[in-house]
């Protein structure tokens, strides 16, 4: 039995991939009427146009939803420590698999450090790469990177969460594989900026290849491989959500650059990252700079020209 936790758009895609393909899943959400909806219409208006296989159990009971031996953790990426801290049992020996991308504001630290501190008797992993959830649920291909330090585990996980059209290349490096999931979505908020702002598609593409060199510092400073941060995980999503108008990041990066207001309940987690980024960069001491204007443009410090003219007046360098 496969377990998601979070009936968000993500979490509720993963569920019909993975139902469609013969898994016994159960997925729970934290509103007891909309699950009951949910469970009645067998629709979600997250997922417009996707019926919900019937081999998916439908719940708002966290305590049987975190039985599953395996759980997928499809909650915004600021929520995951209090969603783990609702579970009471230790879930000792099960595997919980991050689906979210982000940093956690509170303690700077990735979902599988926010895992292995809410359960530290179980088996984090992460699952991330090029992925929007309205393609997973149509049952378009993609490829995807699941990371676990357990090399077993991930290799039992590869093949419990591959489908037909989902297919799972599997990794040890977990850091390198959050830092690019998490960085992607800040690089896309940048790029969305570039293009509302009108700079054009080459500062578009100069923005993407800097953000990328960020996104490379930083992973390898934490100890990642940087080789990590060229696969799905990092360059393949980097690659999908700053070039897609599907994406919210970007989308929500356009808006900044059209100095126009966005709907504060669409899910946006660059801008959380961003910050949690620039701080972790001050402590670390590693230059971040498209990340520390894109964390200042979402806190209204800075406006779109400032921010451009931050970049381009920085010290010339070699690349
Ligand atoms: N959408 C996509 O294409 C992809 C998303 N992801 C990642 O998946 C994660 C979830 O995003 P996504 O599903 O798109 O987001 P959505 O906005 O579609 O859904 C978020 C879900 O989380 C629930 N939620 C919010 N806060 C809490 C909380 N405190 N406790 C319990 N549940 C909560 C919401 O419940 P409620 O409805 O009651 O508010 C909702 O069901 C993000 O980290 C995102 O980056 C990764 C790849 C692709
Ligand atoms: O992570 C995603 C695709 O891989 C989804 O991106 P957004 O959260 O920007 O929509």
């Amino acid at each position: 039995m496969i377990g998601v936790l979070g009936a968000g758009a993500f979490g509720t895609a993963l569920a019909v991939a993975l139902a469609r393909d013969g898994r016994q899943v159960m997925l729970w959400g934290r509103n007891e009427g909309t699950m009951a909806e949910m469970a009645r219409t067998r629709e979600t208006a997250r997922l417009p146009g996707v019926t919900l296989p019937e081999g998916i159990e439908i719940t708002a009971d966290l305590a049987h939803a975190a039985g599953a031996e395996t759980l997928l953790l499809a909650v915004p990426m600021q929520t995951l420590s209090t969603v783990l801290g609702s579970v009471s049992a230790p879930l000792d020996g099960q595997k919980l698999v991050a689906c979210c991308k982000g940093i956690d504001l509170a303690t700077g630290e990735g979902p599988s450090h926010v895992i292995a501190h809410a359960k530290p008797g179980a088996l984090p992993a992460i699952l991330t790469g090029p992925s929007f959830a309205a393609d997973i649920a149509r049952g378009l291909p993609t490829a995807l990177t699941l990371a676990c330090e357990d090399a077993e585990a991930g290799l039992v996980l590869q093949h419990v969460l591959s489908t037909k059209t989902l297919r799972l290349y599997r990794s040890t490096d977990v850091t390198g594989a959050e830092v690019g999931g998490a960085l992607k979505n800040v690089m896309a908020i940048a790029c969305g900026a570039c293009i509302g702002a009108g700079f054009g598609d080459s500062a578009r593409a100069a923005l993407m290849t800097r953000g990328f060199a960020e996104m490379t510092r930083l992973a390898v400073h934490l100890g990642a491989k940087p080789e990590t941060v060229t696969g799905l995980s990092g360059l393949g999503d980097l690659a999908l959500t700053c070039t897609s108008e599907l994406s919210r990041n970007y989308r929500y990066g356009q808006a900044l650059g059209r100095a126009e207001g966005f709907d504060p309940s669409v899910t946006v987690e660059g801008a959380a990252t961003a910050r949690a980024v620039a701080a972790l960069a001050e402590r670390e001491g590693i230059p971040m700079p498209v990340s520390g204007v894109v964390a200042a443009l979402t806190e209204g410090k800075v406006t779109i020209s400032e921010a451009l003219d931050e970049l381009l007046s920085r010290p010339l360098k070699e690349e």
